[in-house]
């Protein structure tokens, strides 16, 4: 649909673009990424015929972009300018009924009635029928590029030119523009380049990046290669992350913000003074929010959290809605759920077993509660029917340290092994298959850490981090198991 070849140009002077080459198909959303400055309004300028360059190609359907009159011109590509002005004073319907011009034949140029459905349909897509006979001076940046977008749709163009399109429009607003021009390139064909400043939303929505750099392509490339993490950080000088998008297979750019000297000067940790044993339940306060990857019944999977709570239950509790249940129990005692890990148990928390370990550059707190009376043996588990009951060993790991996310998984390994040895010395039995049990049918496991101080690539078990997190599991569950079956004794 179009082809791009070794073009170079700009204003005045040095040229601003330099050889750059790329090629968009029929359909296809293309993002236009890089940061400020780095010629992405100059091309899009020369795309749309506006700007002339100095050398190179731009082929439209095959043709040379300067065979076109500009009415052709108008007929195949439309513009959404970066900041859309109009300086007379036209309604709303008016400024979109200008997209038509290029559709209009002769010299009277009579408004036919294809002019007035496609102007109609527009404006009901783009969300502003509503606003049709208001002055477009009458509203708000957000709406008026909603009405800009209209006028350049009301073009019937092959090709939709847009620079920063979701600038001044509320997020739902962008969201809706964006699931628009992708059904618009996947069901009508439409052709989308855009010039994206929110690397998220052009990682999200479009099939293929071309990523700037000083007036030179770094990368042409689909969104997940463009957008890794030391390229990002090297183009745009600045310290950012990438994250899995939670629902839909697409790479995310956070920014890390710098940390004041203060804070990260301030020497805080988590340690058994920050635990504090109640009736009936244990509550470990940190001193500011720690990194976790839990099985918590609030709080779980991954996040950061300040509250950690491990909560007896009467071997009677009803699961069937723990979670809302758990919640509530949470809020009841003074607690936001959003920054509290949640645990349950059948236990007395008051038989829990802890140990703090302190390395030269790290050090770890466990706490451990452990009943084995819904012990299971995991290789043999399907012969068990599926019955929820209350968790009967709760681990927790605190790290004082700046942990990796791989070094979060190998502490959940290395922690999980350690629990099994603990019910294999302890002779724990799977009371159905009679074997010796590997945990309980509902364990939770938390590991919260800092990121703060010493950086603790991995836990494997033979790790310095691996070792501590697996001798002080297994001690703190043999005697956890030990305290609660000297009270069942009793
Ligand atoms: N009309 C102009 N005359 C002279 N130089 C210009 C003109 N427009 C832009 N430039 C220069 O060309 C370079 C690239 O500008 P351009 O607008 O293409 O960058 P951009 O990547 O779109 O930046 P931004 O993200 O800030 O919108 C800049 O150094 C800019 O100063």
């Amino acid at each position: 649909m179009l082809s791009v070849q070794q073009i170079t140009g700009g204003y005045a002077g040095a040229p601003v673009v330099k050889n750059i080459s790329f090629e968009v198909e029929k359909g296809e959303l293309f993002g236009i990424l890089g940061p400020n400055g780095s010629g992405k309004t100059t091309i899009l300028k020369m795309l749309s015929g506006i700007l002339p360059y100095k050398s190179g190609d731009i082929l439209i359907k095959g043709k040379n972009l300067s065979q076109y009159t500009p009415k052709e011109l108008a007929k195949i590509i439309a513009v959404l300018p970066q900041h859309s002005s109009q300086a007379f004073s036209y309604t709303v319907k008016e400024t979109v009924s200008l997209g038509r011009y290029a559709h209009q034949k002769g010299w009277f140029q009579s408004w036919s009635s294809e002019d007035e459905a496609t102007v109609n349909r527009v404006m009901e897509q783009t969300g502003i029928s509503q606003f049709q006979d208001f002055d477009i001076q009458q509203l708000s940046g957000g709406e008026r590029q909603r009405v800009f977008l209209a006028q350049a749709l009301a073009q019937e163009p092959e090709i939709l030119l847009l620079d920063e399109p979701t600038n001044h429009l509320d997020l739902s607003y962008q969201k809706e523009l964006l699931d628009l021009l992708s059904v618009w390139s996947k069901d009508c064909g439409l052709t989308v380049i855009s010039i994206f400043h929110d690397l998220n939303l052009a990682g999200l929505y479009c099939d293929r990046l071309l990523l700037l750099e000083n007036g030179e392509v770094n990368i042409n490339h689909v969104p997940n290669e463009v957008l890794k993490e030391g390229r990002i950080r090297e183009v745009y000088r600045t310290k950012i992350e990438k994250l899995p998008h939670p629902r839909v297979p697409a790479p995310q750019m956070v920014l890390v913000p710098e940390r004041s000297q203060a804070e990260s000067q301030s020497e805080k940790r988590v340690d058994p003074a920050s635990l504090e044993v109640k009736e009936n339940l244990l509550v470990l306060r940190s001193p500011f929010p720690l990194k976790t990857m839990s099985s918590g019944v609030t709080g779980s999977g991954t996040g950061w959290n300040r509250i950690f709570l491990n909560r007896h239950v009467s071997k009677n509790y009803d699961c069937s809605d723990h979670r809302a249940e758990m919640a509530e129990f949470v809020r009841n005692i003074g607690f936001e759920p959003g920054e509290t890990v949640g645990m349950m148990t059948a236990v007395y928390v008051e038989d829990y077993s802890s140990k703090f370990c302190e390395e030269e550059t790290f050090s770890v707190y466990v706490v451990v509660t452990a009943g084995v009376g819904n012990a299971v043996d995991a290789s043999k588990s399907e012969v068990h029917s599926h019955h929820l009951t209350p968790g009967t060993i709760n681990t927790w790991v605190f790290v004082n340290g700046n942990l990796t996310e791989e070094a979060f998984i190998q502490c959940i390994m290395t922690a999980t092994e350690a629990k099994t040895r603990a019910l294999h010395d302890q002779q724990v039995k799977d009371s159905v298959t009679g074997t010796i049990a590997t945990g309980t049918s509902t364990d939770s496991i938390l590991i919260a850490a800092t990121q703060q101080g010493e950086n603790l690539e991995y836990a494997g078990t033979i790790t310095p981090l691996g070792k501590v997190i697996g001798k002080g599991v297994y001690e703190c569950t043999v005697m956890a198991i030990q305290n609660s079956q000297r009270r069942i004794k009793k």
